[in-house]
């Protein structure tokens, strides 16, 4: 059998091609990061075409390092950002508009008027997620009711839709060709407010109210398929043919990644924004404190696994925005020695209600503040108020996670682009008051998208196979001092509900 398995991670800033070996190590890595397009307040969006674009040059980056040709190459498996919304031509394979990002609030308004009838929960009982601005059936919409001559093309068929995992399969596979694969994973699926938790369909009744024509949807799989949802075509990045098989979002394919395999075992990922997931196997949990219940993973014609999952928007992204837009630091890495510079945050907050607020509040007329301001705050207390942010962020969600499934975190896993700031995973120890801990492959996400194609063709056995490659890099143990996790986070939650109705139409 070939030596390797590629998984592409299709994130929210960058695109990564990551090729592993059977003890889950990286052979070698690409990634390129892609233009956010915010053209209005609320707005943000990709470019599809340059996604798919950065996602060949990855391809061959990575492969000409490893010196890796198509036969090398077992399986590969797909992972992306969730939610983000493309709708292409499927005879031409352009974009009619550009892809609606996860972060995106235009459609604010059709959440309301959809909540007006039943409530912000009222499909939560069957898709597992209140009506919100983060999903993406509203965003397919919003395309519909406003691309012009769209919603006459999505009646005639020619319309497609698909979350970023659908795209890059769909061109891999050779669209606009014949053989193109338009599929999608029960994980991304279940992140559209389009389907049935339990039937793993797409739901008739909702996409009536919604008014989405059904051609317009991919065919939902396993997120591990022995079926292969295709192949890659000879004239495409690989240059052969190589089964795709693989499909997770990255979250849930980090949950993977981490070996979170048993019911009540969670990890936290640090990228653009912060999710936590909580495994709580074949049973759907639905939440009462303001988390999500979403499909975890579906490896081959196995029983589905569910999880709770605690979505926060702005994490890695708050950085990058005092590094683009502040002009604050060079480098994103540059934002813990800036923090270091001061002791504490100087009695600052800074809540980044940027999209609204996710959970556990799911309130989008909030917008960021920064509060408790005075002259003898410096640079170094807004690095250090916005590193606590992600980190008291995190706590709500423990919280949340704890008090919906009863299970009470002893340790918690982590990974994800922020995991290299030391700094921060100290303050998420203290805040939280217990370990975390970093495994040593830290890419959790790509490597969660590996097991699912390498399982897909027997390259790894079974589970078991994959628990032997986690392994500790190191552990944050909390301090003793316990001012973070009491008084400065009865504070932080003083500062969030100073965000709420801000916007009032
Ligand atoms: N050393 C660091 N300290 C703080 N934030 C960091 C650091 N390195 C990267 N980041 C942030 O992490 C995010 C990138 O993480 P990554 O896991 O690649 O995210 P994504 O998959 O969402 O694109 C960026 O938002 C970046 O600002
Ligand atoms: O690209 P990331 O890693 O920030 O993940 C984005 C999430 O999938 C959005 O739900």
């Amino acid at each position: 059998m070939a030596k390797y398995v590629v998984a592409l991670d299709q994130g929210t800033t960058s695109t990564r091609c990551m090729i592993f070996n059977r003890g889950g190590e990286t052979v070698a890595n690409h990634q390129l990061e892609h233009e956010q397009i915010c053209p209005r307040a609320g707005w943000v969006e990709h470019d599809a075409m340059e996604v798919w674009k950065r996602t060949k040059d990855v391809i061959h980056a990575a492969t000409e390092k490893a010196g890796l040709i198509a036969r090398d190459i077992a399986a590969i498996g797909i992972t992306n950002q969730r939610e983000t919304t493309v709708v292409w031509d499927k005879k031409t394979g352009q974009p009619y508009c550009n892809a609606i990002v996860w972060q995106d609030t235009r459609t604010d308004k059709i959440c309301n008027q959809l909540s007006e009838n039943g409530g912000q929960d009222r499909f939560r009982p069957k898709t597992g997620l209140p009506l919100a601005t983060y999903f993406s059936g509203p965003k397919i919409k919003w395309m519909l009711d406003n691309v012009p001559g769209l919603r006459e093309a999505a009646e005639r068929g020619d319309a497609l839709f698909g979350n970023m995992d659908t795209w890059v399969i769909w061109k891999l596979t050779g669209g606009p060709g014949p053989e193109a694969a338009h599929v999608t994973d029960v994980t991304n699926a279940s992140r559209t407010l389009l389907m049935n938790l339990e039937t793993l369909d797409w739901d008739d009744e909702i996409l009536a109210e919604l008014g989405i024509p059904r051609s317009m949807l991919p065919q939902i799989r396993p997120s591990s398929d022995p079926e292969f949802y295709g192949l890659t075509r000879s004239g495409g990045p690989f240059g052969g043919e190589i089964p795709v098989c693989g499909d997770l979002g990255d979250q849930q394919a980090a949950t993977v990644g981490q070996t979170c395999f048993e019911v009540g075992e969670a990890k936290n990922t640090y990228g653009t924004g912060c999710f936590l997931l909580l495994n709580t196997g074949n049973e759907i949990v639905h939440s009462k404190h303001g988390l999500v219940t979403t499909v975890c993973y579906q490896l081959g014609k196995e029983k589905p696994v569910y999880a709770l999952e605690g979505s926060i928007a702005i994490a890695g992204a708050l950085v990058q925005w005092l590094r683009d837009r502040m002009r604050l630091i060079n480098t994103s890495a540059d934002v813990e020695n800036l923090a270091k510079m001061v002791e504490d945050n100087g009695g600052i907050y800074f809540v980044p209600a940027f999209s609204g607020l996710f959970a556990p509040y799911w309130r989008s007329e909030a917008r960021g503040l920064i509060i408790g301001m005075t002259r003898f705050i410096t640079r170094g207390h807004i690095a250090r108020a916005t590193l606590e942010s992600t980190a008291f962020q995190t706590r709500e969600v423990v919280d949340a996670m704890q008090a919906d499934s009863g299970v009470t975190l002893s340790t918690l896993k982590v990974d994800g682009g922020m995991t290299a700031n030391e700094l921060l995973m100290q303050i998420q120890a203290d805040i939280l008051g217990v370990p975390v801990i970093r495994p040593k492959v830290s890419e959790s996400t790509a490597l969660g998208a590996a097991y699912a194609a390498g399982l897909a063709v027997g390259y790894w056995k079974n589970i078991d196979d994959l628990k032997k490659n986690w392994a500790v890099d190191k552990t944050w143990q909390p301090s003793e001092d316990d001012t973070l996790r009491t008084k400065n986070y009865h504070m932080w939650k003083k500062a969030v509900s100073r965000t709420f109705d801000w916007l009032e139409d």
